[in-house]
């Protein structure tokens, strides 16, 4: 969408307090002192603090001509947003005198995408002139680049909660409806025309997509159907906000004065309201539309009698929880019976803010006689406790429950928890007592249990679910395929994957990427990249995850170079996981030019990137020096990271560096050593000779049951080469139990026995050997 668009100067942007704060947020990046710069930074009062009221954020997503523009104008003019295009905005930049103007012409022709540095400013710029709260940006965040881009800068507005989009729209149109479209706009935009479509459209699929991914796995897009016209199109718009407004509504709603709090004015009181008396609810539609323009900030106390005015305004979701639940204890302390549609709603809040600690609250809150015969209640419960791990709590709620056996919901939820935690066993065994004690499984069961049965790799129960799902009807149903395939795959079944996968009569993008996965899981490359070559000619545009998959799973050079050919080809090599896997294949063929040449010109990097590059270094010092840019680049290392930079160490010989990186890794980033960890400090002080200290990190440093054979192996070729007996004896006898049959641990043995010239000592240990029929 272009509206008419007047000349405004970036440059008169660089003086304002706002430039300067995104100024300093950058220069946070690079600097030592970034805790004294972040203080810095918040002497300047931020955006939410203007007039107490936080920001509602609504990203716009769509290909070109999709009508996102034409949607906005409608959302504006009924729930009253401020329209902020990022394409008009970079339009306008570009007609102005700023230094920007050739580059975003150039760009804008080409259909590529500006520097996040420039458009992010653009549109923050706007925000912050606004006496608007709610925002509708348009076109944006167009790349991942751009989305983190956006969500950092504007994480300093949101000191506690983050900087993620309220909701996310996605104008889901056919090509050729939007090619038509943006043809016939005429409206005179160097961009309109067939050839800078195309580019434009590719440009959308490789990188806007994975946009829309990344907020849908969140939960947060909603999918608009954008064939149709303008109206039945809006149509669909609507009930997104509508939603959103019932939320902020029963947020508001809750947060009236205890004595004023009516349970019937609450919308999730529906069925009270209906009976309730006719001028109460009259005064809440006069209120509901007077608040409509207002919905999505929490409104400042002023003209409805309802609010509260004792209590700063909530900033953020989570404080106007805060402020709900604080009113509601007030009210219970007043003697104030509460709906039990209240604390269902509010449990359903909780879950969808991912607020643990307000759940818990509430739970306290609920009087137990109405937690045992309420099943709504407590299954809401149950899955809020569940989907946070907290699986003891859960089950709790659910040996109480009434009528656990009328419903699917709560033992889908428990057995979701135990898959998602790890603990497989319990999954399976709460699926089967499910079964016995009657209760129907539904489709949402299936999955969940087959990931148990894939997590502990057995089969034969995975086969008994399979047959449990023919039974109940189930079997046709893509996700429970999907599932299957997955289950058979990880348990090592790959005739019966593929079966599955290819008897599948709808396969989607899961279906593909997921026997991709099975084939690079058993090692089948040319399946895998058959699998690939059919996806594409199936008409199915691999993604991120199928190219990353490939990569992963070729072994071949020539093979990864040629993917590579048709990932830049596609225009989507700059995607994060492509790339990361790109500096994979390469450092993994030895090729340290490409894989830092790819690092150092990827537009975005995150911990995997920074992982990957250091583990490409593992043996050279430059390791150490990429880990100085990653910490200097504000990216958090995780327990990957060390266990590339501690084996870089032990492989130079570089003791200081290593004892100076575990003592970081344990005290500044607070990672709890694993195996590995240990396993490169007992090489690295081995290797230089200090054996004493390598064998006190195993007995003293950890648990030395639990020090695994590998630990106790470095160990005893560290005494080898340093001619230790009294360790070497040591490591070599726990050797001998742990792996009884390995007859290295021996040799190695005798030979530091034969450099200390005990051959007494040598031949007992051949003669042990004898005895167990090992091979000397
Ligand atoms: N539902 C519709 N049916 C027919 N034409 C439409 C519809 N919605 C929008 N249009 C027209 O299609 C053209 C593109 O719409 P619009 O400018 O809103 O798209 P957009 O997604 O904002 O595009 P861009 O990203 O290129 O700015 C306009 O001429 C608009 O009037
Ligand atoms: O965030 C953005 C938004 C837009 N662009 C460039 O502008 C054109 C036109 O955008 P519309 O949203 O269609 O008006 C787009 O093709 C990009 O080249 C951008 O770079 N970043």
């Amino acid at each position: 969408m272009w509206r008419k668009v007047t000349a405004t100067s970036f440059s008169s942007l660089k003086s304002s307090i706002f430039f300067k704060r995104l100024h300093l947020q950058q220069a946070t990046k690079h600097n030592a002192a970034s805790a004294s710069a972040v203080s810095r930074f918040a002497t300047v009062a931020p955006l939410q603090e203007k007039d107490g009221r936080c920001p509602f954020i609504t990203f716009v997503l769509g290909g070109p001509g999709s009508g996102k523009g034409t949607q906005c104008i409608k959302i504006v003019e009924t729930f009253g947003f401020k329209h902020l295009s990022a394409g008009d905005l970079l339009r306008r930049e570009m007609v102005s005198n700023s230094e920007y103007g050739s580059m975003i012409l150039n760009t804008i022709k080409e259909g590529r995408i500006v520097p996040s540095e420039v458009t992010v400013k653009l549109i923050l710029k706007e925000m912050e002139s606004s006496d608007n709260h709610k925002f509708l940006i348009d076109g944006f965040p167009r790349s991942e680049e751009n989305r983190i881009a956006f969500e950092k800068i504007h994480s300093l507005f949101h000191t506690q909660s983050g900087a993620e989009p309220d909701v996310v729209l996605f104008f889901d149109c056919p090509e050729d409806v939007m090619v038509k479209r943006v043809l016939s706009r005429n409206q005179g935009r160097i961009d309109d025309n067939i050839d800078t479509i195309k580019k434009r459209l590719k440009v959308f699929e490789a990188l806007n997509l994975p946009v829309i991914d990344y907020y849908a796995k969140k939960g947060k897009v909603h999918r608009i159907n954008a064939v149709g016209t303008v109206d039945e199109i809006f149509e669909q718009v609507r009930p997104v906000f509508k939603a959103c407004e019932a939320v902020t509504r029963m947020i508001i709603t809750t947060t009236l004065r205890p004595l004023s709090f009516p349970p019937r004015l609450c919308i999730l009181s529906k069925k009270k309201e209906k009976s309730d008396n006719k001028s109460r609810t009259r005064k809440l539609s006069k209120w509901q539309t007077e608040t409509n323009h207002n919905i999505f900030s929490f409104p400042k106390s002023k003209s409805t009698p309802l609010l509260i005015n004792r209590q700063p305004n909530p900033q953020t979701k989570s404080q106007a929880l805060e402020q709900v639940l604080n009113d509601l204890e007030a009210s219970l302390e007043k003697g104030i019976t509460i709906e039990p549609e209240i604390y269902a709603s509010l449990l359903e809040t909780c879950y969808r803010f991912q607020s643990i600690h307000h759940g818990i609250r509430l739970h306290r809150l609920i009087p137990t006689t109405l937690l045992h015969r309420n099943v709504g209640i407590s299954s809401k419960l149950l899955r809020l406790y569940a989907s946070f791990g907290y699986m003891d709590e859960a089950h709790d709620l659910f040996d109480q429950m009434p009528k656990r056996d009328e419903y699917a919901f709560p033992w889908n939820s428990l057995i979701s928890g135990y898959a998602q935690a790890g603990l497989y066993h319990d999954a399976i065994a709460l699926y089967f007592q499910m079964v016995e004690e009657g209760v129907e499984p539904d489709l949402f069961t299936f999955p969940r249990v087959l990931k148990a049965c894939g997590g502990i790799r057995s089969v034969e129960v995975g086969e008994e679910v399979h047959r449990h799902v023919v039974r109940s009807g189930f079997a046709s149903d893509r996700f429970v395929l999907n599932a299957l395939l997955d289950m058979y795959s990880k348990c090592g079944d790959i005739v019966m994957a593929r079966k599955i996968f290819e008897k599948m009569p709808n396969k989607d993008s899961i279906s593909w990427n997921s026997m991709l996965a099975a084939y690079i899981h058993h090692g089948l490359e040319v399946d895998a990249i058959n699998t690939f070559h059919r996806m594409l000619l199936k008409g199915y545009e691999p993604d991120s995850v199928s190219i990353s998959k490939i990569l992963t799973g070729v072994s071949s050079l020539i093979l990864g170079a040629q993917i590579h050919g048709w990932v830049i080809r596609r225009g989507i090599e700059w995607n994060l996981s492509v790339a990361n896997s790109l500096i994979r294949v390469y450092s993994n063929h030895g090729k340290l030019d490409k894989a830092r040449w790819i690092f150092n010109v990827m537009p975005e990097k995150d911990v995997v990137s920074w992982n990957t590059i250091i583990s490409a270094h593992c043996k050279r010092r430059e390791a150490l020096d990429y880990f100085n840019q990653m910490e200097h680049a504000g990216v958090k290392p995780d327990k990957v990271t060390f266990v590339s930079l501690l084996s870089a160490c032990a492989y130079l010989g570089l003791v200081k560096d290593g004892e100076r990186l575990f003592a970081l890794m344990c005290e500044k980033y607070k990672i709890e050593p694993i195996m590995e960890h240990y396993g490169c400090m007992v090489n690295l002080c081995g290797r230089v000779g200090m054996i004493e200290k390598a064998y006190s990190i195993i007995v003293n440093g950890m648990d030395s049951e639990n020090a695994s054979p590998t630990l106790w192996g470095a160990l005893l070729y560290a005494c080898f080469l340093h001619g230790d007996v009294t360790i070497g004896e040591i490591a070599a006898n726990k050797l001998f139990d742990l792996e009884p049959d390995n007859e290295h641990n021996f040799v190695l043995l005798m030979k530091i026995y034969e450099k200390a010239g005990k051959s007494e000592d040598m031949e007992r240990v051949r003669l042990m050997m004898v005895e167990r029929g090992l091979d000397y």
